[in-house]
């Protein structure tokens, strides 16, 4: 594949970012990302990986069960796809920035013919300026919202676009030591490249719309590594959190790719 002229981030943002830990999807955060990709529109090109359907469509609906039973789930997904896809392009539009849905499942990701149609869909609509929004197709899969593995699915689209870097935008200053998160001071672990060191982090506790906690962060960061992509875990509830990490000034995650020895 010949080089690219800028470089391509897929971009993860959890449900809990774009609700910023409420009950309604933030305009804000929304416009937030979009002056970001604005802002850095002449060096990085992005593909955004999101969840929120299900956020969404519990600000509308209240369906049996509350949304806990998985069928229940898939429907609330269903009802708040549109709703997020709309607010994504009402305020992407506003910006200037245009936007694009791709609905896919990790079994699109096994199937060399579906893998080609995805790379071949998403750089016709990055060359033409539009901005791909993924978010897994739940009406026919159900591992993501299961096991809360947006995160997994964003890294497999990194590793089949071949992207520069996995940014993955979650509601901590990235992945912090295991004691610090238990005493609440949550250190942050700015640089590693031993996903093995990072497992030993996770403590088992999740906001209140994710799914995978850091577990499923650091299985895609794990993605990531193994095809030579870096992943950085940011603090997607800051302002400008993408660009203060490229300029350094915010604290994060880097996991950095991996060191072979001869
Ligand atoms: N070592 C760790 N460092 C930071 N957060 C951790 C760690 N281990 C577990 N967590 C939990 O993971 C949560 C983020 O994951 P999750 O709730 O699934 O959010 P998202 O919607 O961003 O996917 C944090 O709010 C925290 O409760
Ligand atoms: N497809 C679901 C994704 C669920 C999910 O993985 O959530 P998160 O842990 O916030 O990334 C949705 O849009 O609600």
């Amino acid at each position: 594949m010949g080089r690219r002229d800028k470089k391509r981030i897929v971009l993860k943002v959890g449900s809990n970012v774009l609700t910023k830990g409420t009950d309604h999807i933030s305009r804000g955060k929304i416009e937030d990302i979009g002056r970001q990709i604005v802002a850095l529109q002449d060096t990085y090109e992005f593909v955004i990986v999101s969840s929120g359907a299900i956020a969404v469509a519990k600000q509308f609906v209240n369906l049996e069960s509350n949304g806990v039973a998985i069928d229940v789930k898939q429907a609330l997904a269903s009802i708040g796809q549109p709703h997020l896809m709309r607010i994504f392009q009402e305020s992407f539009r506003d910006l200037g920035l245009l936007t694009s849905q791709c609905l896919l499942s990790y079994s699109d990701f096994e199937r060399e013919q579906s893998k080609k149609n995805i790379i071949n869909t998403i750089n016709v609509l990055v060359a033409n300026n539009y901005i791909p929004i993924i978010n897994e197709n739940d009406t026919v899969a159900t591992d993501e919202i299961q096991f809360g593995d947006n995160d997994k699915l964003a890294a497999l689209t990194a590793s089949l676009l071949n992207a520069d870097l996995l940014v993955i935008a979650t509601n901590t200053n990235g992945i912090c030591t295991k004691e610090s998160v238990e005493n609440n001071t949550y250190q942050t672990i700015d640089e590693v490249n031993d996903i093995e060191m990072l497992e030993n982090e996770i403590v088992a506790e999740i906001s209140s719309h994710g799914t995978g906690g850091m577990k499923s962060k650091i299985e895609a960061a794990r993605i990531a590594q193994n095809a030579d992509i870096e992943t950085w875990v940011i603090n997607g509830l800051k302002d400008n959190f993408v660009i203060n990490a490229i300029q350094n000034k915010t604290l994060f995650t880097k996991i950095v790719k991996a060191v072979y020895n001869e």
